[in-house]
């Protein structure tokens, strides 16, 4: 029998951890061989080959600190990746050119394409905006994949040579027209009972394009990160976004 992926994993107590331990133990092809939490000692950590994490965004730099330090690949859900932090999380990668760290703000395969179809659509409309829904136990606001797609569908208005469109607002109560997240406005929602929600809104001349992702459960993430798994050993470096290994 031939031995499967070692893969460790952090944050296992929580929401999204307990569900890739099931995920792994349900694999065919992993030996899960570390399930830490927080105040855990990541000794046991040093026996994986790929470490998932899904904690904090304020824990997550220094558990990438730890894992590239020892020669451990990493794919990595949670959120709140700055341009900065991953200028760092490179830094640490070039000591090590063999190693991989895939960072993913959603695995989820519909919020994938939905953000790919945004891209696609942005360079025809000028005027966009995000409304992400979630469940209101989350920590961060916008949610990773709502400012991942704005970063997109502003990417792909400058390469189309878009202004942002006309918005004639002058008086507004303090965030009722969202976030700035380059130059697309995203609205956040937090309500018990939802898990993970995107719409993307186009509008035109006497027309609008509304594009939905709904992940109703935990699991819908647990395809991506399995892939996740299989392909960060043999993608050495920084990768950001699922998009980049199902080649879309
Ligand atoms: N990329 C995706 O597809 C995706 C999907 C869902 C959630 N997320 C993100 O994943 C993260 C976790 O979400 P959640 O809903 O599971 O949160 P959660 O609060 O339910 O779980 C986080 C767990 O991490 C633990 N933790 C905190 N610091 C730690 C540390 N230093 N080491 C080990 N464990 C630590 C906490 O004790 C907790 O058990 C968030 O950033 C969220 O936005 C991403
Ligand atoms: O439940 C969360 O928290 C989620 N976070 C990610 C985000 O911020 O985009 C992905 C969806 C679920």
């Amino acid at each position: 029998m031939t031995a499967g992926i070692r893969v460790g994993v952090l944050g296992a107590r929580g929401r999204m951890g307990q569900e890739v331990v099931n995920a792994v133990n349900g694999a065919d092809d992993m030996d899960l061989v570390a399930a830490l939490d927080a105040g855990d000692d990541f000794a046991a950590l040093k026996q994986a080959q790929v470490v998932v994490d899904f904690t904090h965004p304020e824990a997550v730099m220094g558990n990438l600190e730890f894992l590239t330090g020892n020669g451990i690949h990493a794919v990595v859900g949670t959120t709140g990746f700055s341009e900065e932090r991953l200028e760092k999380l490179r830094s640490w990668l070039a000591a090590d050119p063999s190693l991989g760290v895939l960072i993913a703000p959603n695995f989820a395969l519909g919020a994938v394409l939905a953000m790919r179809f945004a891209q696609q659509a942005a360079r025809f409309y000028n005027s966009a905006e995000v409304i992400e829904l979630h469940h209101n136990r989350k920590a961060d606001a916008p949610s990773g994949t709502a400012a991942h797609t704005a970063r997109l569908i502003g990417e792909a208005r400058a390469e189309a040579g878009l202004a942002p469109g006309e918005d004639a607002t002058t008086s507004e109560v303090d965030g009722a027209r969202g976030a700035l997240v380059d130059d697309v406005r995203v609205h956040s929602v937090r309500l018990p009972g939802l898990v993970a929600h995107e719409e993307i809104l186009f509008g035109g001349e006497g027309e609008t394009l509304t594009i939905r992702h709904d992940s109703l459960h935990r699991t819908s993430f647990m395809p991506g990160v399995l892939l996740g798994v299989r392909s960060v050993l043999t993608r050495p470096g920084l990768t950001v976004g699922l998009e980049n290994i199902l080649d879309l």
